[in-house]
């Protein structure tokens, strides 16, 4: 059991480490050829784990970041660097590797704590398998338990005001723009230009909540099912993408769906917990 702030935050690292590690020796097939590296800390053991399979493994597949953070990990590692505008029409990634904010029962996640959300989006819905990294903390049975500082949004600037304006009426307590300080003064500006608008809501509810109860999960209430709020966030004018990855599975490409196949979370114990969408 850790007990220092030093302590604890060495016992992350090893979890996200495992996780990693893991997910990896599952889901790196030697024979595959176009890998999605997603962004944050976690990912950055990803790249480590395959790194070490040498270039024996590595030298005939291509790696597509989701933005500067990862492109600058897999140059680093001298990975071959390939991205995902240049992915024939047609063609999918074999698999996709990212972290998250945040987890809940159903595999839905919270992601954008690092401004890298738009692109992750993309790479993650381009995968034939969609895969999530995690420790322990990021783990509740609903997005919006642990995770407080809100769903992250991604948006045109000029739009900023009306989207604010926006997300409160839908019930978001006290919406804001991500600021860059102590780095940047004013806004972060993400690696497409846009801003980030952080919008904290109640926890989500699981579609599979309300189906027996008297909740409608349409806000009404201030209660929001994941799919219902996410839906109605993408329809504000000014948002260009949500950090709300959601929908049945990792396939479902063509619906936008964009939840894993399955998640690796390194444990306190030192074990790895893999959920799937059926587990
Ligand atoms: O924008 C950032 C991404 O969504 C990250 O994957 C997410 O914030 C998790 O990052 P970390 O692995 O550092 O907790």
């Amino acid at each position: 059991m850790a007990t220092t702030a030093e302590e604890q935050a060495k016992l992350v690292e090893t979890s996200k480490r495992l996780a990693a590690y893991q997910a990896v020796k599952d889901h790196l097939l030697p024979e595959y050829t176009r890998i999605g590296i997603g962004s944050g800390s976690t990912v950055v053991y990803v790249v480590e784990a395959i790194a070490e399979l040498g270039p024996a493994v590595t030298s005939k597949m291509a790696f597509y970041p989701t933005g500067s953070q990862s492109e600058e990990l897999i140059e680093a590692a001298a990975l071959n660097l390939q991205y995902i505008s240049k992915l024939p029409a047609g063609q999918q990634l074999d698999v996709a590797f990212d972290g998250a904010d945040e987890v809940d029962d159903d595999l839905n996640l919270i992601k954008g704590g690092g401004a890298c959300l738009w692109q992750e989006k993309i790479v993650a819905a381009s995968a034939k398998q969609f895969v999530c990294v995690a420790d322990f903390r990021k783990l509740s049975p609903r997005l919006g338990t642990a995770w407080k500082k809100g769903i992250p949004i991604e948006v045109l600037p000029m739009a900023a005001p009306r989207v604010l304006d926006e997300l409160q009426r839908m019930g978001a307590q006290n919406p804001r723009i991500r600021l860059g300080l102590p780095g940047k003064a004013g806004a972060i500006v993400t690696d497409n230009g846009m801003w980030i608008i952080d919008a904290p809501f109640a926890p989500l509810l699981l579609p599979r909540e309300i189906e027996s109860g008297t909740q409608t999960g349409n806000g009404s209430n201030g209660a929001w099912t994941v799919d219902a709020l996410a839906d109605g966030l993408i329809k504000i004018p000014g948002v260009a993408e949500i950090g709300l990855f959601y929908g049945k599975n990792g396939l479902e490409v063509a619906s936008g769906a964009q939840k894993p196949v399955a998640a690796y979370f390194g444990m306190a114990d030192g074990t790895v917990e893999v959920r799937t969408p059926s587990s």
